[in-house]
């Protein structure tokens, strides 16, 4: 079978499967989707683009884009961004805030709320317009500019960010947060209320399976080296407390968002999004998870 055929044949014993997920509902406009929405495309290096069902749907890329800012912090600071922030997979729930105390207002990795908060305070402090130069930078990215946020689902978790706020204002009493939390916050939202589809998700992450080098206008985002890294802490990071599953199951980097999107990555070879909005008790798209699982099983296309 060629890719078209397992992604084919994948979808359609994936879509009939019970889904015991359930829709993410403590940020209110994230409720109005369809639920039973099924998604998936696939990018290759070497041009191979097929999708299938609601592909063209645009959806909350959410925690997605945690990668995104990392990608754009990362190209700015070097190496220096790890002495505000760790490597290390949390162990714990996406916004916990049982290790900060502990860790000196350190997160453990970029991937968990805390480390997503202080990437914002970053690009806060070195971007003149971090709102309009990050929406530069991902669409530049793709080539793509019809990616934007939706400023309805980033004033909808704004309105019960409670602890988000609370993850900001406890990393700033440690002096890892330079600018105002509301400021930081207000970003923060901002990044995560990104839509797109599956198409656009897998082409705007083609360039961690190019070595960091974008496919579109082959120039380079990130070295080697640092796409290499990104790419590990997906691997090990990017499913939270779910993150050894996906390793076990799937085998790819990846990395998820509470919107029910999933995109991974085969190093020289593709990128796949998959969008199904129910989710799983770690706050992972449940179809999501078990499409991808199947698909590295069938294609046998895993980094393992
Ligand atoms: N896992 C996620 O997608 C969480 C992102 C969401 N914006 C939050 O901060 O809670």
């Amino acid at each position: 079978m060629n890719l078209e055929e397992i992604v084919r044949a994948t979808y359609e014993e994936v879509k009939n499967t019970d889904d015991k997920g359930r829709l993410a509902s403590y940020i209110p406009e994230l409720v109005n989707v369809d639920s039973e929405s099924f998604g998936v495309f696939i990018s290759t290096i070497d041009h191979t683009n097929f999708g299938i069902g609601n592909f063209n749907e645009k959806f909350s890329i959410q925690s997605i884009a945690k990668v995104l800012s990392l990608s754009l912090a990362y190209s700015i600071l070097g190496e220096k961004i790890w002495t505000r922030l760790g490597v290390e997979p949390s162990g714990t729930a996406f916004n916990s805030l049982v290790q900060l105390e502990a860790d000196k207002g350190i997160p453990r990795n970029p991937f968990i709320n805390a480390g997503a908060i202080v990437i914002s305070d970053i690009l806060l402090s070195k971007l003149k317009n971090p709102k309009e130069e990050f929406l530069s930078f991902i669409r530049s990215i793709s080539n793509n500019s019809e990616l934007n946020y939706s400023s309805k689902i980033a004033a909808s978790e704004k309105s019960v960010g409670f602890r988000n706020v609370a993850l900001c204002n406890f990393i700033k009493s440690f002096g890892n947060i330079e600018n105002e939390p509301s400021d930081v916050l207000d970003f923060y939202f901002d990044l995560c209320s990104l839509e797109m589809n599956c198409k656009e998700l897998s082409e705007l992450f083609l360039f961690l399976a190019n070595n960091g080098c974008n496919i579109f206008a082959n120039n380079s985002i990130l070295t080697k080296s640092q796409c290499k890294r990104i790419n590990a802490l997906m691997q090990t990071c990017g499913f939270y407390d779910e993150s050894g599953e996906f390793a076990f199951k799937v085998g790819l980097p990846g990395k998820s968002g509470v919107g029910g999107g999933i995109v991974a990555i085969h190093p020289n070879h593709y990128a796949i999004a998959v969008w199904s909005p129910k989710l799983n008790e770690k706050g992972n798209s449940y179809k999501g998870m078990k499409f991808l699982e199947e698909f590295t099983t069938k294609s046998q296309l895993s980094i393992f």
